[in-house]
C-alpha cells in the first residue's frame, strides 16, 4: 500500500536528485502527458473480432491460452478497454482492426465494409476521449490463403485491394471525425513455407497492389506499412519483408511500422530509429515482446523496451514516432495484460525522459568515456520510480501494484460471469 504523503515526499527527493544532474522533473511530467499510446483492441478477445466468431485465427499468428472471460461482443470489449484505460495514466488512442466493425449481426464481407460500420466506434471514441487508429485485416478469411495482395490470381488480389482501399476510406472518415489523423496500418501475412522459385515475382505484385491502393490521396489518415520476418507455416519467405517495406516507404514517403516482434531476436529495433527518421516521414511502433519467435508476450520493462524508448527521446522524436501496442496473451487476465504492457511502456519513456542528456553529451564531446559509462550505470538505480508513482498519482490512477486488486474485483464481478 502506498500513501499520498509517501508518494509526494519521494517525488520531492527524486526531483532534487535529478535536478543535480540538470533534469527538470516538471518538464518530464509535461512531456509524459503528451505521450499517447494506441491500445490494440485485439488483446481483449484474442484477435477474434465480430465478423467471423466461429472461424480460426489464420495468417501465421497465434494466441495461446484459454483464460476465462474474453470479450464476446462490442459492448463487452468496450467495457474491458475502459476498465484497462482507468489504470493507465494519460490520454490514449484505440487501435481497431477491420474485423471489429459494428456489423449488427449482418454478414459484411471484407470488400463491402464502409465507414458506417465504424460510426458507433467513432461516437464511442469521442465520448471516451480515445482517438481511433485502424488496420486492414487480411487474415482469418476464406480468401486469406498464403497470398493476398501479392497473389498472382487477379480475383483474389483484387478482392484484397478493394478491402484495403475501403479501409483507407474508413480511416479517412475516422480522421475527419476526430479532427486528428487516423493511423492506418497495413500488415499482410503473404509468404510461403518453402523458398519460392521466384522471390521477386510476388514482391513485384505487392508493389503494384500498394501503388494502386495508395493512388487515392487522403488528408486525414496516414498510411503505415508493417514488415515481418516470418509467420507460422510461412517460415521461408515473407513477401513484405523489412527491406521491402523500408525501400517502399523511403521511396514513396510512407510510414514504416516497426513491430518489435518482427525481427531476428538479436536485432536491435532501437538502432533502427535514428536511420529511419532520416529517410521516412514518421515511424509507427508495434510494441510487443517476442520470446524465441513473434510470440506476442505481454510487454514488460526489459532492456529492449528501455533501449527503444531511450533512442526515441535521444532523437527528440516524440512528435514523429507513434506508439502502438501489439501483443495478445490469453493465459492471464486480459485486462491485466493491457495494463501491464501499457504501464511498462510508459515506465520506459519516463526513464528515458529522465536521462541527463546534456551531461552525457558533454562527456562524450570531451572524450570522457569513463564518466559517460559510469553515469549511464548509475542512472539505472536513480529514483525514476518515484517520478512514475507521482505521475500515476497526478493522473488519478492507482500507484504501484494497487491496480492488481482492482482488476481482481473486475474479474470477479464482470469477466468471470461471461
Ligand atoms: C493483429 C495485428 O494486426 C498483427 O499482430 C500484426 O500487426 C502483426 O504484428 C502480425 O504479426
Ligand atoms: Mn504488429
Amino acid at each position: 500500500m502506498t500513501n499520498e504523503n509517501h508518494v509526494l515526499q519521494s517525488f520531492q527527493l527524486a526531483t532534487e536528485r535529478y535536478a543535480s544532474l540538470g533534469v527538470d522533473t516538471t518538464q518530464v511530467l509535461e512531456k509524459m502527458n503528451k505521450i499517447s499510446m494506441s491500445l490494440h483492441c485485439w488483446q481483449a478477445d484474442d484477435v477474434t473480432g465480430f465478423e467471423n466468431q466461429g472461424g480460426s485465427l489464420t495468417g501465421g499468428i497465434q494466441v495461446t491460452g484459454n483464460y476465462p472471460g474474453k470479450a464476446r461482443t462490442i459492448d463487452e470489449l468496450r467495457l474491458d478497454v475502459l476498465c484497462a484505460k482507468s489504470y493507465i495514466p494519460g490520454t490514449h488512442r484505440l487501435n481497431l482492426h477491420e474485423i471489429y466493425g459494428d456489423f449488427e449481426g449482418k454478414v459484411v464481407d471484407r470488400n463491402e465494409v464502409e465507414p458506417s460500420h465504424f460510426q458507433s466506434w467513432m461516437e464511442w471514441g469521442k465520448e471516451h476521449n480515445m482517438k481511433l487508429d485502424f488496420n486492414s485485416t487480411s487474415f482469418s478469411h476464406p480468401k486469406s490463403g498464403d497470398l493476398t495482395l501479392a497473389n498472382p490470381n487477379d480475383d483474389i488480389r483484387n478482392f484484397w485491394i478493394e478491402h484495403t482501399k475501403r479501409c483507407r476510406w474508413i480511416s479517412e472518415e475516422m480522421g475527419k471525425y476526430q479532427a486528428d489523423p487516423c493511423m492506418m496500418n497495413l500488415w499482410i501475412h503473404d509468404g510461403s513455407k518453402e523458398v519460392p522459385a521466384s522471390r521477386i515475382k510476388y514482391r513485384r505484385i505487392l508493389e503494384q497492389s500498394l501503388d494502386e491502393i495508395f493512388s487515392t490521396e487522403y488528408a486525414n489518415m496516414k498510411d503505415c506499412i508493417e514488415a515481418k520476418l516470418f509467420g507460422i507455416g510461412l517460415e521461408s519467405y515473407t513477401v513484405g519483408s523489412y527491406d521491402f517495406y523500408l525501400g517502399y516507404g523511403a521511396k514513396k514517403g510512407k510510414i514504416v511500422t516497426l513491430d518489435t516482434g518482427h525481427f531476428h531476436l538479436t536485432e536491435s529495433i532501437a538502432d533502427k530509429i535514428s536511420s529511419m527518421l532520416l529517410f521516412t516521414p514518421e515511424i509507427m511502433l508495434h510494441v510487443s515482446r517476442p520470446i524465441r519467435w513473434d510470440s506476442d508476450h505481454v510487454v514488460i520493462l526489459n532492456d529492449d523496451l528501455q533501449d527503444l524508448a531511450r533512442e526515441i527521446i535521444r532523437c527528440d522524436a516524440l512528435d514523429r514516432v507513434h506508439i502502438g501496442l501489439d501483443y495478445f496473451d490469453a493465459t492471464i487476465n486480459r485486462i491485466g495484460a493491457y495494463v501491464i504492457g501499457c504501464r511498462a511502456t510508459q515506465k520506459a519513456f519516463i526513464q528515458a525522459l529522465l536521462e541527463p542528456s546534456a551531461l552525457l553529451n558533454s562527456y562524450e564531446e570531451n572524450g570522457q568515456y569513463f564518466e559517460r559509462l559510469a553515469l549511464q550505470e548509475e542512472l539505472k538505480s536513480m529514483p525514476w520510480q518515484a517520478v512514475w508513482d507521482y505521475y500515476c498519482f497526478l493522473n488519478d490512477v492507482p500507484v504501484g501494484e494497487n491496480y492488481i486488486s482492482e482488476i481482481h474485483r473486475y474479474e470477479q464481478t464482470v469477466t468471470s460471469k461471461r
